[in-house]
């Protein structure tokens, strides 16, 4: 018994056509295109009728001969509406007139209809991949066409944006005209105020003079609700750390009990200990309990940090704010007894575009399953109703994210499970936005696009690759630039830059070179030796290019291409912050200018203007080049035999390599006697 029946469509004619011989074939199609000339002059016939009948009527008791032409027809429509409907009606304003239009009117219409009708019949005869399709898919009961090659133009979607997407609080760019004090704020604590003097820190810039009241806000003693949670949007330099830091210490500094209350989690190592800084800084005269986990100590020793455990009273937490990577977080989630989270009342995600990208280990699954929500191991919280506000003891935590790339697209920002989120961002022309009021709505149109800081000029150099080392260094000697922070593709690059930079601009800079080639504390050291003014050219792969708050930096040089429009913000954005001017320049190759210009265009930037070299101001360099690049081969070349000789001894030393080789040698011993044997009895 048959399961399915599967109905097929073969086309027009496939059925009747099938078994008919090719005579009957011919005069089937001679037929059919008989009837096709019939129709043809029918509908001929019928258009010429029409119109000589639309001419006429149209003349109405005037007769005027048909003229079958389409202008005359219209000229004449013209005039009698023109005599008609005078617009002050003094013409002919009598009855008659009206009589006459009204009934003009309706046989218009109806002619119209005749004739649009006529239209669709002859478009249907010409138009053989269209029309006749759509009339097939009626005739043929019990089947559906489907596709056709006609082509459809495709209406544009427009991106709908979630409200609290589509409306943010817009923040200011502007950090040289500053309105608000530290006083301004209420409620914040007297160590606190006393801190941020300590730290020349007198006005508040406008991201945090409008995030910081808010959380405040938010973490009273008085509200009775969870607090929404927060996104920010703004350049680099203008003080995002602080913006949370400050709420973060003013809600957590009384306490009863040490729980983790906060945690603030931070792509890399080093930004994470730039952060623990800052919040070292603003505790000192509280009780709180900050801790580093990134993995720069011994687990144990981290472990002991965050927890202690006693026969009395069990595992208790040791601290109260944790600074962490999410690589590490997870070890601790899952390795730690004791490590807690249920009372978090921050979550903390910084550069939180670059961390929510990064889903090595599915930290934020395993984060949330560790965080308190509604006692479920979901990883969005429960809808806000009464049995679940009944149900949870204690509220989640309050999620801040911020960056200065920070994404916008929703489903992104879904991954993190936001509660009525609020957003706070600073857009491309904010000036203008200013001037309209801060509260007016930019409707997403800044989604995708991004801010740099007002006191940051940009410009590009159009380099060739055998060029670029030589204009570095022109541009630096001629310009007498210093506290530069030049930025290549690869520790590889950053290691033979320097090199050769050092060579050649022996007796005019000294350069250094900072990569995860060095131990983070070499690291420190450099960055320390250069902001004192001991370095003058620093050399970084991307490891600085992000978050880093380097003192200092004046010029930032993008010695290799910007990998993207963000990489570009954040390399940029090591100079030109906290108000403090500064000058950035990206060396282009000719072929790649078009592509860059396109790129900064997408995110809402104009073209950047030119700096000019010209060939002949390089040509005295050359000899000096010639001799840099013969030092820097010798140079790679005794680093290589170097690492052969290193390599070589630690082989010796490996006793797991010892061990393999005994074993390599044994084997060969062992097949040599096999084939001594063969060979013994071959013979
Ligand atoms: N209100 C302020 N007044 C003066 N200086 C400030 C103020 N707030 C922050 N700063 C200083 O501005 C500098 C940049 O701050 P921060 O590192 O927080 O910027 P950011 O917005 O996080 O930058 P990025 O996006 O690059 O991470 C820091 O050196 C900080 O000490």
């Amino acid at each position: 018994m048959d399961l399915f029946v599967v109905n097929r469509y073969f086309g027009d004619d496939a059925e009747e056509n099938k078994d008919l011989d090719e005579q009957a074939k011919l005069a089937v199609l001679l037929s059919k295109i008989e009837e096709r000339k019939k129709q043809r002059e029918a509908v001929q016939k019928s258009k010429v009728n029409s119109e000589s009948f639309d001419t006429n009527f149209h003349v109405g008791n005037d007769t005027v001969p048909s003229v079958n032409s389409h202008e005359s027809e219209q000229n004449e429509i013209k005039t009698k509406h023109k005599h008609i409907y005078s617009p002050h009606g003094k013409t002919t304003g009598d009855n008659d007139a009206v009589v006459v239009s009204q009934k003009e009117g309706t046989t218009q219409r109806k002619n119209k209809r005749k004739r649009k009708e006529i239209h669709d019949s002859e478009e249907g005869e010409d138009n053989v991949g269209g029309n006749v399709e759509a009339k097939t898919v009626k005739k043929i009961e019990g089947f559906t066409v489907i596709g056709t090659d006609k082509f459809k133009k495709r209406q544009k979607v427009k991106r709908v944006l979630p409200h609290w997407l589509a409306n943010p609080s817009v923040v200011s760019v502007n950090l040289q005209q500053l309105t608000t004090t530290v006083k301004d704020i209420p409620g914040l604590d007297r160590d606190i105020v006393s801190a941020l003097k300590r730290n020349k820190i007198t006005h508040f810039f406008p991201v945090q003079a409008q995030v910081i009241p808010w959380l405040l806000a938010a973490h009273s003693t008085q509200t009775q609700y969870w607090p929404h949670d927060v996104c920010v949007s703004a350049p680099t330099g203008s003080g995002k750390t602080l913006t949370f830091v400050i709420p973060i210490v003013q809600a957590l500094r009384h306490r009863v009990v040490l729980q983790v209350r906060a945690l603030v989690v931070l792509p890399v190592q080093d930004l994470a200990v730039q952060v623990y800084h800052v919040f070292l800084t603003y505790t000192q005269h509280t009780d709180l309990k900050v801790a580093l986990i990134t993995g720069q100590t011994s687990f144990c020793k981290e472990q002991q940090q965050l927890v202690a455990s006693s026969a009395v009273s069990g595992y208790r937490s040791l601290v109260d704010i944790v600074v962490t990577t999410p690589g590490r977080l997870v070890d601790h989630l899952q390795s730690t007894p004791g490590f807690v989270l249920k009372h978090l009342r921050f979550l903390v995600i910084d550069e939180a575009d670059r961390v929510i990208e990064n889903v090595q280990n599915d930290w934020l699954y395993h984060l949330y399953s560790h965080i308190n929500v509604g006692n479920s191991s979901s990883c969005h919280p429960p809808a806000l109703t009464v049995a679940t506000l009944e149900s949870t003891s204690c509220p989640p935590p309050q999620k801040l994210l911020f960056s200065a790339t920070l994404t916008q697209d929703p489903e992104k920002l879904q991954q993190l499970g936001l509660f009525q989120p609020r957003l706070f961002t600073s857009v491309v022309g904010n000036d203008q936005l200013e001037d309209r009021g801060k509260g007016e709505a930019v409707r997403g149109d800044f989604v995708g696009k991004f801010t740099t800081p007002a006191e940051l000029s940009e410009y590009i150099c159009i380099v060739t690759p055998e060029s670029k080392p030589l204009i570095l260094h022109y541009i630096i000697t001629s310009n007498s630039w210093q506290h530069v922070l030049v930025f290549v593709g690869s520790r590889k690059d950053a290691h033979r830059l320097s090199l050769l930079l050092s060579h050649l601009g022996r007796n005019s800079f000294k350069v250094a070179e900072i990569s995860s080639r060095l131990s983070r504390p070499a690291r420190e050291k450099v960055l320390a030796k250069f902001a004192a003014g001991g370095i003058d050219v620093l050399i970084s792969s991307d490891a600085l290019a992000r978050g880093m708050d380097i003192e200092g930096v004046e010029y930032v040089v993008l010695y290799s291409e910007p990998k993207s429009v963000k990489n570009y913000i954040h390399r940029v954005g090591r100079t030109g912050r906290a108000g403090r001017s500064g000058t950035a320049v990206t060396f282009l190759l000719d072929s790649q200018v078009a592509q860059f210009n396109e790129m900064l265009g997408v995110a809402g930037k104009g073209s950047l203007q030119k700096i000019d070299v010209q060939e002949s101001q390089l040509e005295e360099l050359e000899d000096k080049y010639k001799a840099a690049l013969e030092q820097l081969k010798e140079n790679l070349e005794k680093e290589e035999k170097q690492r052969l000789k290193v390599e070589k001894r630690s082989k010796k030393r490996d006793p797991s390599i010892q061990k393999c080789r005994d074993r390599k040698s044994r084997f060969k011993v062992r097949k040599q006697k096999k084939v001594d044997k063969g060979t013994a009895v071959g013979t």
